[in-house]
């Protein structure tokens, strides 16, 4: 088997590596510093305040869930040093030789650590990103022998980094996707280059970061609860040409036996699941489906070849074709 590469290596190659080449309708569509001012930056000051903001404050929220799933948060409360320390370190961690990320590589099914890509298996196309990956709750199961001991100090949830890429417009940094949990709480760097679209793919938008604020993405799971009000956010990442960018994005995911549910149905509405089921059951569902799409479009792409090879064939003159 060949060694296990780390991007660092393929990022100094002139052409990108055609294992991260998408099909042309997967491509980016908007730059990764074409910023939209579309999601709502919404300010928490006064939320505890009942007989104040409170109340706007929660429009807001209800709102941009509507609308795209996506809405970023500012004044939040969450200490500043703490912000600048977790993205110093995760940095130092990617800035590593290889062989001391590998030291954590999960790949093979292992619970948390390095890998790059972390494409499902039979997923043809990888994506342009490492990922350190790491459980916090619940805490029996935190396994600290997979959280990086190196750069010492350094405590994390997850963290996705994409290096410089040398043909971005090929490839993306993190496919198309919709998070499972309920809500994702996203910390990314002023470079830029997380999307979404709200069209089902047709027009993207790249978000405009803003320094200190943490994105909030609505997962599956927040979804169901709202029965379908709240959008799941459908995003991705792209990558570029100029910078490495560092995002690291914590999952609030329900109990694995939790129930998937609608807290309320509306009069004259249906509900979006037949049955309730557990999380566990819709994150397999979700896994089964996203399976599906790869293995149709693998066999779109098989086909594809084989008939532009047959076309080759027979507009070949006879005496080309025999030897
Ligand atoms: O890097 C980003 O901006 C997006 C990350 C993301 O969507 C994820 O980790 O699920
Ligand atoms: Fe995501």
């Amino acid at each position: 088997m060949a060694p296990a590469k780390t991007l660092d290596y393929l990022s100094q190659e002139k052409t990108l590596e055609s294992s991260f080449v998408r099909d042309e309708s997967e491509r980016p569509k908007v730059s990764y510093n074409d910023f939209s001012n579309e999601i709502p930056i919404i300010s928490l000051a006064g939320i505890d305040d009942v007989d104040g903001r409170r109340t706007e404050i929660c429009n807001k929220i209800v709102k941009a869930c509507e609308n795209w799933g996506i809405f970023q948060v500012v004044d939040h409360g969450v200490d500043s040093y703490l912000i600048s320390e977790m993205t110093r370190f995760a940095k130092m961690f990617f800035d590593l030789p290889p062989e001391e990320k590998l030291r954590f590589d999960m790949s093979g099914g292992k619970k948390g650590g390095f890998i790059v890509s972390s494409h499902l298996q039979g997923e043809s196309v990888k994506d342009w990103r490492e990922l350190v990956t790491y459980f916090s709750y619940p805490i029996k199961q935190r396994d600290y022998s997979r959280w990086p001991d190196k750069p010492e100090g350094w405590k994390e949830v997850v963290v996705n980094y994409y290096p410089k890429c040398p043909q971005p417009d090929l490839t993306l940094g993190l496919k198309r996707h919709t998070d499972p949990g309920t809500i994702t709480l996203l910390l990314q760097d002023q470079v830029g280059g997380l999307q979404a679209t709200k069209d089902n793919g047709k027009t993207w938008i790249t978000v405009q970061p803003v320094e200190g604020a943490f994105v909030v993405n609505l997962g599956d799971h927040g979804h169901y609860l709202s029965n379908g009000r709240f959008k799941n956010a459908d995003h991705q990442a792209v990558v570029n040409s100029n910078y490495s960018r560092l995002s690291i994005a914590t999952f609030q995911n329900p109990a694995p036996d939790a129930t998937v549910y609608p807290l309320k149905i509306r009069e004259g509405e249906k509900s979006v699941l037949e049955e309730p089921i557990t999380f566990t059951e819709m994150y397999r569902r979700k896994m089964s489906k996203d399976l599906e799409i790869a293995r149709m479009k693998k066999l779109a792409k098989e086909k594809e070849i084989r008939d532009s090879e047959k076309v080759k064939l027979e507009t070949k003159p006879l005496n080309e074709i025999l030897a």
